[in-house]
């Protein structure tokens, strides 16, 4: 697709940093994207629509957010650097159905600004190319707050969102894959050269899309007393769950108790952390939860 107006070319990028002087902090994760197609194939696989409330976190330019603005009804977007405040005025000025937030997006109060700006039932998407110094704390900040959204599609390091995306037994699988599955669906639906990116990352990239879960896919009976033995579990990835839950619990329960439970939730005592599925660690948890 050619898109000369868009926002999102290497051109235009290099015009309007020019125009504003503006240079790029590493430290804020800027990375800027400069091609259309990747932009319009985040936006398809984030299935947003002109019914379609949209968040963006980090607008940079204005690239995403500008196709976003072509395709939902509104978008919000929360930008933490004062200096692209005029630069977004400008670029966005053709788009009246955009709100930029001068807000870190760790602190804001996520669920308040959705209230105020989007309609009552309106779907709600969060879309895009996040800072990737603070991927894992802003995934997992939306998730705890329990927003009325319907999705997450965000463009993040290809080694985090193979880790967020895996099934047991992958080597990539661990605590952090089950807390982000126990609260949605995650596939990686796009791997993204770096070529897109001005400036490029030194990391691989790739399009992860988190659907949200109406419900967890186990039932817990304390999440953070589960979410506590799944890290635990993975403590020492290449010991044996064993020996991780031993070491973990030491204070709590003698090993010959930690033995009886693994036998009730019927898992055998040599398998590793990495071999169990959420459900079988949704077993564990409970049974050892019981006993507290
Ligand atoms: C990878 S760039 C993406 C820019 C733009 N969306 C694009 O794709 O070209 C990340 C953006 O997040 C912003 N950012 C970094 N930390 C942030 C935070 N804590 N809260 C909100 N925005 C943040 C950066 O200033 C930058 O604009």
């Amino acid at each position: 697709m050619s898109d000369t107006k868009a926002i999102a070319t290497p051109k235009r990028t290099r015009e309007i940093l020019e125009k504003y002087g503006f240079s790029f902090k590493k430290s804020l994760g800027q990375n800027f994207l400069i091609d259309v197609n990747t932009l319009s194939n985040i936006v398809e696989h984030a299935g947003v629509t002109a019914e379609s409330g949209a968040i963006e976190i980090g607008p940079g330019i204005g690239a995403l957010t500008e196709q976003l603005a072509r395709k939902a009804d509104q978008v919000l977007a929360f930008e933490i650097d004062q200096r692209l405040l005029p630069i977004l005025d400008d670029t966005l000025s053709d788009y009246d159905n955009v709100r930029i937030v001068h807000q870190d997006i760790l602190k804001a109060n996520v669920s308040e600004v959705i209230q105020d700006y989007f309609h009552e039932g309106q779907p709600v998407h969060v879309v895009a190319n996040l800072p990737y110094y603070i991927t894992t704390p802003i995934i997992m900040n939306l998730l705890m707050a329990r927003l009325p959204i319907e999705s997450i599609t965000v463009m993040i390091q290809k080694e985090v969102a193979e880790r967020i995306a895996a099934a047991p037994n992958n080597k990539s699988y661990g605590s952090l894959s089950i807390a982000i599955q126990y609260y949605t669906e995650a596939k990686v639906v796009m791997d993204v050269p770096k070529t897109v990116f001005m400036p490029q990352p030194n990391v691989g990239s790739s399009v992860l899309r988190l659907t949200m879960r109406e419900q967890p896919p186990v039932q817990v009976e304390n999440e953070p007393f589960f979410f506590d033995l799944v890290r635990a579990s993975f403590g020492q990835r290449r010991k044996t769950i064993m020996n991780n839950l031993s070491r973990h619990f030491k204070d709590r329960f003698d090993k010959d108790s930690i033995r009886q439970s693994l036998d009730e939730a019927e898992i055998d005592e040599k398998r590793r952390g990495e071999s169990l599925s959420m459900e079988e660690f949704a077993t564990l948890a409970n049974v050892f939860y019981r006993k507290l």
